[in-house]
Order: C-alpha cells, then sequence, then structure tokens
C-alpha cells in the first residue's frame, strides 16, 4: 500500500458556491467578478446555461507562478429580469443545482423556457421545484413522473409567499430566494432542519433563528442586488475523499489549504472526530462571509465505526455519506445509517449504489427504504473487482479511495464522471504518492 504525504492547494473550487456566484452575478446589477470559479462539468454547466439565456459571461485561465491554472468569471448583468428568452432547451447535463436554481429565476421571466439535462438528471425528482414556483403564480408542468423536462411559463408578477421546505433541501432553499428576490413583496423561507447557507450568506438575506434547527429566512422582493466580487474557496465535499484517503493509508500525513469550513458543511469532519480520527483545522479565518481554513489529516488505525441517523446531521453530510460509509467500512468494517431516503434521488440511487458496489467487495449489507447497514466482511476479496460508477462522481471517487486502500483491484466503470465536480482528483491523489 502507498502512503500519502504532502500539500494540496488545489482542491476544486467550491460547487455550490460556484453555482451561486454565478447566479447572483446574472442577478446582480454590475459587473460581478469571481477568481477561483470551478472548471468541474456542473459548474461549466451553470455558466452555459447563463450564456444561453443572454447574459455575458467571461471566463479566463490564469496560469499563477507554482504553474497552477485557476479560472476567473466576470459577469456583467443590468440586475433583476436581465435574461432573454432562450432560443432552445436550457442544457443543465448532470447538475441538479443548476436545474433548480435556475428553475427560481426563470419562474419570474415573463416567457417560456424548458429545462433539461442528461439521462441521470431527467430522473431526479422535480415536483419540490414546481410546487413552490405554481403558488408563487408560475406555470410549471414536468413529465407524469414529476421529472424533468421543467417546462417553466414565467411570470414577472410572482407572488410573495410564506413557504416551509418540505425536505431539507438547499437548492429548493435557494430556488424559491431566487424567486422570491422578483416577487412583489416580502417572502419568509421556514426551513426545519438547517442546510447549506451558502445562498443566504451570499445574498445577505436576514435569518431569524426560531430553535436549535428551525430557521426562517427573509428574502425582500424587487431589491435590487449590488454586485460584488466573490472569491470561491476549496470545496469540503471534495476534500472528504483525500481526507478518507489519508485517514486508512499507514503513514500518511496530508494538509488541504484553503478549505471552505462553513458549518453547515463541515459536519462529517465532526463525525470523523468523534470516531476518533486523527484531523486538525488550522489557519481558520474569515473571507467573504465563509469561514475558511486548513485540514491536516493523519492514518487514523483505530477508528470506530460510523452510525449516522440524526436527520440534522444527515442534511449536513448528504454529499460525504458515501465516501463515509467506504471509510467506515474499510477501517473497521462496519456502517450505519438510516433517515437518509433522499440519498435515492441524487445523480444515482446512491444507497443501492453503495450497496452493490460493497456486496462485490465481500462486504454484508443490509438495504432499508432510507439507509443501510455494513455489518462486516465475509470474505477478503482479491483479483479484479468491476465496480459500477452508475455515472455518479461520488460514488466513483468513494470507490477510487477504496481502490487505494483494500487488497482487490478495483475497475470502475465510467470514471470519467469524477469531472463533474472534481476533474484533477486522480492528479492530486498521484502528487500526494510516495
Ligand atoms: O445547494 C446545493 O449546492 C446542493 C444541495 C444538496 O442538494 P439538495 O438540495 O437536493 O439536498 C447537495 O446534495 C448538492 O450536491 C448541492
Ligand atoms: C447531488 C449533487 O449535486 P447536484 O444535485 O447539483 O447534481 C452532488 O454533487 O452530490
Amino acid at each position: 500500500m502507498k502512503i500519502y504525504k504532502g500539500e494540496v492547494s488545489t482542491l476544486p473550487p467550491d460547487k455550490s458556491i460556484s453555482h451561486r456566484a454565478a447566479l447572483i452575478g446574472a442577478i446582480a446589477k454590475g459587473t460581478t467578478e469571481i477568481s477561483n470559479f470551478s472548471a468541474g462539468f456542473d459548474n461549466q454547466s451553470t455558466l452555459g446555461v447563463l450564456q444561453a439565456c443572454g447574459i455575458t459571461v467571461r471566463q479566463e485561465k490564469i496560469t499563477k507562478d507554482n504553474g497552477t491554472v485557476v479560472r476567473n468569471v466576470v459577469i456583467h448583468s443590468n440586475g433583476l429580469w436581465s435574461f432573454t428568452r432562450p432560443q432552445s432547451e436550457l442544457m443543465c447535463g448532470n447538475s441538479g443545482s443548476t436545474m433548480r436554481m435556475f428553475a427560481g429565476i426563470l419562474a419570474a421571466q415573463p416567457f417560456e423556457s424548458v429545462l433539461v439535462g442528461d439521462s441521470s438528471l431527467m430522473k431526479r425528482p422535480m415536483h419540490r421545484v414546481a410546487e413552490p414556483l405554481r403558488l408563487m403564480g408560475a406555470e410549471v408542468t414536468l413529465s407524469p413522473k414529476n421529472t424533468a423536462p421543467v417546462v417553466i411559463k414565467g411570470s414577472a408578477e410572482l407572488r410573495p409567499l410564506r413557504y416551509e421546505l418540505q425536505v431539507p433541501s438547499a437548492q429548493v432553499k435557494s430556488l424559491v430566494a431566487f424567486a422570491a428576490l422578483h416577487a412583489d413583496g416580502e417572502s419568509c423561507i421556514v426551513e426545519n432542519l438547517c442546510s447549506r447557507n451558502h445562498t443566504e450568506v451570499m445574498l445577505g438575506l436576514q435569518v431569524k433563528k426560531l430553535s436549535e434547527d428551525k430557521k426562517e429566512i427573509i428574502v425582500p422582493g424587487r431589491t435590487s442586488v449590488a454586485a460584488k466580487p466573490f472569491h470561491i474557496p476549496g470545496d469540503p465535499s471534495a476534500a472528504c475523499f483525500i481526507i478518507a484517503l489519508g485517514l486508512l493509508s499507514p503513514g500518511s500525513e496530508i494538509l488541504l489549504r484553503d478549505v471552505c469550513l462553513n458549518p453547515t458543511r463541515t459536519g462529517y469532519l465532526t463525525v470523523l472526530d468523534e470516531a476518533g480520527a486523527e484531523i486538525q483545522l488550522e489557519n481558520i479565518r474569515l473571507a467573504g462571509g465563509e469561514k475558511i481554513g486548513d485540514i491536516l489529516v493523519r492514518y487514523s488505525p483505530s477508528m470506530n465505526p460510523l452510525r449516522i441517523s440524526d436527520p440534522a446531521l444527515v442534511a449536513n453530510v448528504i454529499d460525504e455519506i458515501p465516501m463515509l460509509a467506504v471509510l467506515s467500512a474499510c477501517a473497521t468494517g462496519e456502517f450505519e445509517l438510516h433517515n437518509a431516503a433522499e440519498l435515492r434521488g441524487k445523480e444515482s440511487d446512491r444507497i443501492s449504489a453503495v450497496v452493490n458496489n460493497m456486496e462485490r467487495l465481500g462486504f454484508v449489507c443490509d438495504e432499508y427504504a432510507d439507509g443501510f447497514a455494513i455489518t462486516g466482511q465475509s470474505n477478503t476479496v482479491n483479483g479484479v473487482v468491476p465496480i459500477e460508477s452508475y455515472d455518479d462522481h461520488r460514488i466513483a471517487m468513494s470507490f477510487a479511495i477504496a481502490d487505494k486502500v483494500l487488497p482487490a483491484e478495483l475497475e470502475i466503470s465510467d470514471s470519467e464522471v469524477i469531472g463533474v465536480s472534481f476533474p484533477k482528483f486522480f492528479e492530486i491523489i498521484e502528487s500526494l504518492e510516495h
């Protein structure tokens, strides 16, 4: 087994913040400069859809002194209602965030638009998008299975609303906020379980905390958004894969620089810390309203199995669950998850995707409607094991890490899908190999 040592200062820029910076740039009056924008396919889909809606977007690649290439994006807009009628269907690729968050802005435009995606995105739940937008006065049509194409006949006269989120989804919260910014009066979004809060932070929305988890987010209607610069920090959800590699590989020590440490994203660090992982946060600071810092991770041979069932925690770690499951099983043979039915509506059904692949590797799994348990390994599998990525970047990356630490050689199908969120995944791992 290899040792992984060194520093990573080129994590992908955060996917969630990149999407939002681009969308906010498109509704803000003036010029929005975004430094360190993500090259991931999903974020590039967002820029493509903006251009198809008539927004001026310029993207530049800058080579830094140390040879690393970063992308800066400049967006010009006249503020709310700057979108123009698209000439064709809007292709969102693999990106649920793109489809759902654009729906909020398109609902306020006085024309019809159609959002489509790749075969995975066309299967994902979209009723959650249609419901609040219909309540505000937009006409939204879905397929009979409540999936895309999402056909939106927007209205420039959207009504404000008080909307209680039915699922803890930051995408739905954001699309309602984007639509509500165009509405004729103040709206209120009620969230019972906290999801990532970048939209609130980046738009400077007022948030009233009603209890530990419950919050009201106030969105003023028809208020001009001022253009401001954004710098995108490293993606904690991408960092999770490199952290898992460091925790599982004897002798390893990795320092990840400039990672977003927003507490609505870092539940997985707390869970790992409680399980005995050696992880230290350093150089913590605030930048652009977001907490950022460096993460130092060391090989941790005596971790306890991870058990995740608190719905508030599930919402916080939703994108890290495939990696946490594989990490826990590789370290201890065990893992347990409940209250996570949302995982079935991601780029793949992430519950059955993890279970099916873990079973191929000889692990004993129990699958439930809202989770699964891994209870041990019946036999140590050697040789080549075919692993199905289900065209899902997080499944492909989770098992690519397992490939580095298990005795078997894992052959992962369609691993190029990793480019959705982490184009330099293999390059970074190679740079750490000793
Ligand atoms: O708002 C966002 O940036 C995201 C929200 C989450 O989705 P849901 O809103 O469907 O929970 C997450 O899974 C996705 O990767 C990114
Ligand atoms: C669920 C994800 O993204 P999206 O919903 O934007 O496709 C993800 O990146 O894990």
